[in-house]
């Protein structure tokens, strides 16, 4: 059988970083695209060079031609710009936005049969322009933000109880920003959820609210570090982990952003992060969680942020009005 087509439009921080990841798990061929057609190609050769001594086979491919993602099977979108320390990632679209727009035409022209991840922020109103840009499915296109933020909340949750990382599961609804909400009644260690863990002494309520806020703005503490540029190993670690559910129609649930349609506080048209089955079908469900009045008023606070984004890229673009 043919080896899948993993095409990483951007070739950047995140870019380079799921290219390796491609390359070592052997998830198929790779095409590095960027407009620095001297990134994509240097990144790919460099990656090609390293494949004899990890000792797997995948092709690599740099270019700045949108032809040459023909018919991939995964496209993963990376190009745009990250944020500076003190910007929000909503003041990304001046420039984001027109970036998206080019590859969502790339896309629409050369690969119109992928599963479609998106990484760009704003996440959610970028994979949102993306959808309408391209006008492919709204089930082949996603954006990878819960299963980072997730993981950010496992990570630290694992940390508090001094406990494996693989014991722990989280889930966090919303909008990829500091609005999103770690879902605590949801989080479970061995399956046992956060509150009866308070109850049985492991952490007190406060840690639970410190840890739940550190999530919240957990890029944020990344981009203050690095200075110059945002995180990359876990969201490229996270992409990865959506595409292979794809690839192998694992059916994983996990936390992506998916346009919703009325599953979670009757929201609809929208995306927005949720809990979201990952098959050979794309987005094959998404799960109909019920939240309790103050998660909901959360949710809807961070659907409201997404909104205003939508409605200021629908300014930019008149062709995303309705
Ligand atoms: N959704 C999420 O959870 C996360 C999103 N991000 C976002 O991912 C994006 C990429 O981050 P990095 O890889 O760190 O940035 P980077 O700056 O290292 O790489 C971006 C790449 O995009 C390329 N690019 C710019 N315009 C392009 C165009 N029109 N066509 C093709 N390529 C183009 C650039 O040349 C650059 O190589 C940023 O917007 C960042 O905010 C970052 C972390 C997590
Ligand atoms: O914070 C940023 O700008 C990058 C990002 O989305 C994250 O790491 O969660």
């Amino acid at each position: 059988m043919a080896r899948a087509k993993i095409a990483l439009i951007g070739a950047g921080m995140i870019g380079g970083t799921l290219a390796h990841i491609a390359a070592r798990e052997e998830l198929g061929d790779v095409v590095l695209f960027d407009i620095f057609e001297g990134t994509a190609k240097g990144k790919a050769l460099d990656l090609s060079e390293a494949a004899p001594v990890f000792g797997k086979d995948s092709n690599l491919k740099g270019t700045n031609d949108y032809a040459d993602i023909a018919g991939a099977d995964v496209c993963i979108i990376t190009a745009g710009f990250p944020r500076k320390p003190g910007m929000d990632r909503s003041e990304l679209i001046g420039k984001n936005l027109g970036v998206i727009k080019q590859v969502a035409e790339g896309i629409k022209e050369h690969a119109p049969k992928a599963f479609v991840i998106c990484i760009t922020n704003p996440l959610d109103a970028m994979v949102w322009a993306l959808q309408k840009f391209s006008g492919l499915q709204p089930r082949k296109v996603v954006g990878m933000a819960g299963v980072l933020d997730s993981a950010r909340f496992r990570y630290f949750l694992a940390d508090e109880f001094g406990c494996s990382v693989e014991d722990v599961h989280a889930s966090v609804l919303g909008g990829h920003g500091d609005t999103m909400v770690p879902l605590v009644r949801y989080s479970t260690v061995n399956g046992v959820p956060l509150p009866d863990l308070i109850k049985m002494k492991w952490t007190t309520q406060e840690r639970v609210d410190a840890i739940v806020e550190r999530t919240r703005k957990g890029g944020g503490e990344i981009v203050g570090l690095l200075g110059n540029g945002s995180a990359f190993y876990a969201p490229a670690e996270s992409a990865i982990e959506m595409a292979k559910s794809y690839l192998r129609d694992k059916k994983r649930i996990l936390p992506c952003a998916v346009r919703l349609s009325g599953q979670i506080a009757g929201v609809r048209g929208l995306y927005v992060g949720a809990p979201a089955m990952i098959g050979a079908r794309g987005v094959e469900k998404v799960m109909n969680i019920r939240l309790k009045q103050d998660e909901r008023e959360m949710f809807m606070n961070s659907v409201e942020a997404v909104e205003k984004i939508i409605a200021d890229c629908k300014e930019m673009e008149p062709e995303l009005k309705d």
